[in-house]
């Protein structure tokens, strides 16, 4: 795998006494893309990321950003390239918003004056001046955001960003990562929330006991797990649905749902030419629905798929 990707993850080992919380993964984020790690409570998400940012080193294999060791001495250029916000972040209650991110920013040894700028970016502008003690959930978590997005960097990871959002404040938040994208930045962001991710996330890695057990654009994992797709027919017509299970095709289950709707089950390949078929020989419908795997039903089916010791 080239060094020039930014985020190269290779034969990663980490342990920690005996625990093996990642085992020889390997996986890359380019310029400008997404990565979204799923996988369970103590899977290694937040490893990969520790690692990602040279806070720990691992045990066998490498890590590069821009072709850097994070860890290495001479890393400190490359660490101001990277953005990190961590599942449970603190803020002192009597600081301000903007007191808050001018000690970030001196921390990072980058201008306060920018500050300003990166709070309009998270909506935060009109409670620059109001005390952190009295914001609220999601106005901590864009502040979080903020805290992570100084010095501009070109790799940016979230760990559970929108843990406690609500549905507003989690789209505005998944439009601010995909301008970061646009404009070039790797984000890794780390979630359970495995609907949101279908909507708004590029790249998937599916994580488990410190294996990386699938990783693809949703489209290529739905690829690599074949499970059925569901077309569901529905009737308006006062007779509704005569019995159509003894005709169908080979390989085609079908459930009855009422007598006005039957749900059929297919292998993704065989969607065509059911159509076909329905279009041709079952009078009775004039209305359907083809639903493909949720990211929720391919994430089981990959976690129940493998047993990794
Ligand atoms: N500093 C540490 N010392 C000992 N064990 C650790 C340490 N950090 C992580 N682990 C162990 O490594 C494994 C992976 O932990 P990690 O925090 O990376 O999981 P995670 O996928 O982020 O979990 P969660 O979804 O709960 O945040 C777990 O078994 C955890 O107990």
């Amino acid at each position: 795998m080239p060094d020039k990707q930014t985020v190269c993850v290779q034969g990663v080992t980490k342990t920690f006494d005996t625990q093996h919380a990642l085992e020889n993964l390997t996986l890359s984020v380019g310029a400008g893309e997404s990565l979204a790690l799923l996988g369970h409570n103590g899977a290694g998400k937040t490893t990969l990321m520790k690692l990602v940012l040279g806070l720990i080193r691992p045990d066998a294999g490498k890590v590069r950003i821009l072709g850097v060791d994070p860890a290495g001495s001479g890393a400190t250029e490359i660490r101001q390239n990277l953005g990190y916000l961590p599942e449970n972040i603190a803020f002192y209650p009597a600081l301000s918003g903007a007191e808050t991110l001018a000690f970030y920013a001196r921390l990072k040894r980058q201008p306060v004056a920018d500050c300003a700028r990166l709070l309009d970016r998270v909506g935060l502008g009109d409670a620059a001046r109001k005390k952190v003690g009295a914001y609220s959930k999601g106005m901590r978590q864009r502040l979080g955001l903020a805290q992570a997005l100084i010095g501009n960097p070109r790799v940016l990871l979230l760990d559970e960003p929108t843990t406690g959002l609500d549905p507003e404040l989690r789209h505005s938040f998944y439009n601010i990562v995909r301008e970061l994208e646009d404009d070039g930045v790797s984000v890794i962001l780390s979630s359970h929330a495995l609907t949101e991710l279908e909507a708004h996330t590029r790249k998937i890695a599916i994580l488990r006991k410190g294996h990386l057990i699938a990783a693809g654009t949703l489209g290529e994992l739905r690829d690599q797990a074949n499970l059925p797709i569901h077309i569901r027919l529905n009737s308006h017509q006062a007779a509704g649905f005569s019995d159509i299970a003894s005709s169908l095709p080979a390989g085609i289950t079908q459930r009855p749902i009422n007598g006005h709707a039957i749900e059929l089950a297919l292998p993704p390949t065989r969607k065509v030419e059911m159509l076909r078929y329905l279009v041709g020989n079952v009078p009775e419908f004039d209305d359907l629905d083809i639903t493909q795997p949720t990211l929720a039903d391919l994430y089981l089916h990959f976690q129940n798929r493998s047993t990794p010791s």
